[in-house]
């Protein structure tokens, strides 16, 4: 993809979609510990990529169950975060969800292990290094965005975040694009 600046055409790069939905619910918070894959060992809300053809509140839906075994029935989108790897020129574009109340019964699945939380016990040395500095927002019900940059997959170096009055969801079901680098 390209945009076109000034006469100047400057390849851009479509960022990867993906959730993390996390159910706050009587003042605690469910999240699961990834049993595999990408950030296995960590605590982390469910979620995943966004597939082609699926909007991005589906994949939020889709993820809970597959990973929680619960279905959310009052789900609300709370933040954009943007993170930026050293070496990926691609960066992933997380919409954060919160579960208010959901249907079913949290299990244990071959991701995921789910786990509630107090907001005064959550594991953040067992985290993401973003999370500690998003979820306090989360918690207090604002709705935020920010953008973190990491070297080395886990070490975060900078990092910008704010409150948003609004956050706008991708338009439709997703389209990946390829990636172009220049
Ligand atoms: C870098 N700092 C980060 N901080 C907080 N959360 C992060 C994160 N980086 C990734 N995440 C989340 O981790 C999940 C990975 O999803 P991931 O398991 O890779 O996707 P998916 O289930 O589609 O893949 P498989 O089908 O299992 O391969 C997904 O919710 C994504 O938002």
């Amino acid at each position: 993809m390209a945009a076109v600046t000034g006469g100047r055409i400057v390849p851009t790069v479509t960022p990867k979609l993906f959730t993390l939905v996390i159910p706050h619910i009587n003042g605690k918070l469910l999240l699961g510990k990834k049993l595999r894959g990408f950030g296995q060992g960590y605590f982390n809300g469910f979620g995943g990529k966004v597939e082609a053809g699926e909007t991005v509140e589906a994949c939020a839906r889709r993820e809970l169950e597959e990973e929680a075994c619960i279905q959310s029935t009052s789900m609300q989108h709370r933040g954009m975060l943007t993170f930026c790897f050293h070496d990926n020129p691609q960066p992933w574009q997380v919409h954060v969800f919160c579960v208010a109340a959901f249907r079913g019964e949290p299990g244990v699945t071959d991701e995921m292990e789910p786990l509630w939380f107090s907001p005064d016990s959550i594991p953040f040395d067992q985290m993401w290094a973003d999370d500690r500095y998003w979820m306090p927002l989360f918690l207090a019900g604002k709705t935020f965005e920010g953008t973190f940059h990491f070297q080395d997959t886990h070490t975060l170096v900078e990092h910008t975040l704010r409150e948003v009055d609004l956050l706008q969801l991708p338009a439709g079901p997703h389209q990946p694009t390829a990636v172009i680098v220049d």
